[in-house]
């Protein structure tokens, strides 16, 4: 069988300690290689400890200004984030390993697990994952790590109203559910932009969000 994603093929992704469920996965060839829905990617309790680690170092949200490369703080009323460093703790390195044995990509390519806190009223802009070559800060970024070729979303908490994740030129619109992840790529393994990746999350209604974010290179990660 040819491998037509990154993401390991079948109804269930058997980890080294635990099994998840594929809900969906949409494969386009040439338009986009994979975009899926995943259930039990984490259990309750490790999106609680989660979320108690990453409080008290939650710092806004910066945006990338393309044409710079520096960070940019949006004055609209947008997430709070911070990064685990790659395997910081036990448990962030057991969600790591698993989060990598769910493609076919080395833990090494991963980037340190993001988390993002979205309060009610909070949402992102249309954006790419992919990075932009725009910049030297960016081109630099490729050179050491190659393209973010894969991107996986996992829901921290059940978001009472608002909070899909939309990927608007696909008319597409995934619901956060505690333990569930949406997976997709975002470029061909030779780094060719999909530009049907473009994704944000729509504000929140009511209550608050949060998320993991797991993004992987393809190459080993290296950081700036
Ligand atoms: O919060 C979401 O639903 C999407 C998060 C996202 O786009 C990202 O972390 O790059
Ligand atoms: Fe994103």
């Amino acid at each position: 069988m040819s491998i037509v994603s990154l993401l390991r093929e079948g109804p269930a992704i058997t980890t080294s300690d635990r099994q998840v469920r594929v809900a969906a996965r949409l494969h386009l060839p040439g338009v986009i290689s994979m975009l899926a829905v995943l259930n039990e990617v984490l259990s309750a309790d490790e999106c609680a400890a989660l979320i108690e680690m990453a409080r008290p170092r939650l710092r806004p949200s910066t945006l990338v200004d393309p044409k710079t490369g520096r960070d940019l703080v949006s004055s609209e009323r947008q997430s709070q984030g911070m990064f685990f460093r790659p395997g910081e703790n036990e448990l962030v390195a057991r969600i790591d390993r698993r989060l990598a044995e769910l493609t076919h990509l080395p833990v090494e390519h991963g980037e340190g697990l993001q988390i993002l806190h979205y309060p009610e009223g909070a949402g992102s802009a249309p954006h790419y994952d992919w990075i932009q070559p725009s910049n030297e800060a960016n081109r630099a970024s490729i050179a050491r790590s190659g393209q973010r070729i894969s991107t996986l979303v996992s829901y921290l908490n059940d978001v009472p109203a608002g909070g899909e994740t939309a990927f608007p030129e696909l008319g597409w619109n995934v619901t956060p559910q505690r333990g569930s992840a949406v997976y997709f790529e975002s470029c061909d393994p030779a780094g060719e932009l999909y530009p049907v990746s473009v994704h944000h999350s729509l504000l929140v209604t009511a209550g608050e969000k949060w998320v993991a974010t797991k993004w992987a290179r393809t190459r080993p990660f290296v950081s700036a």
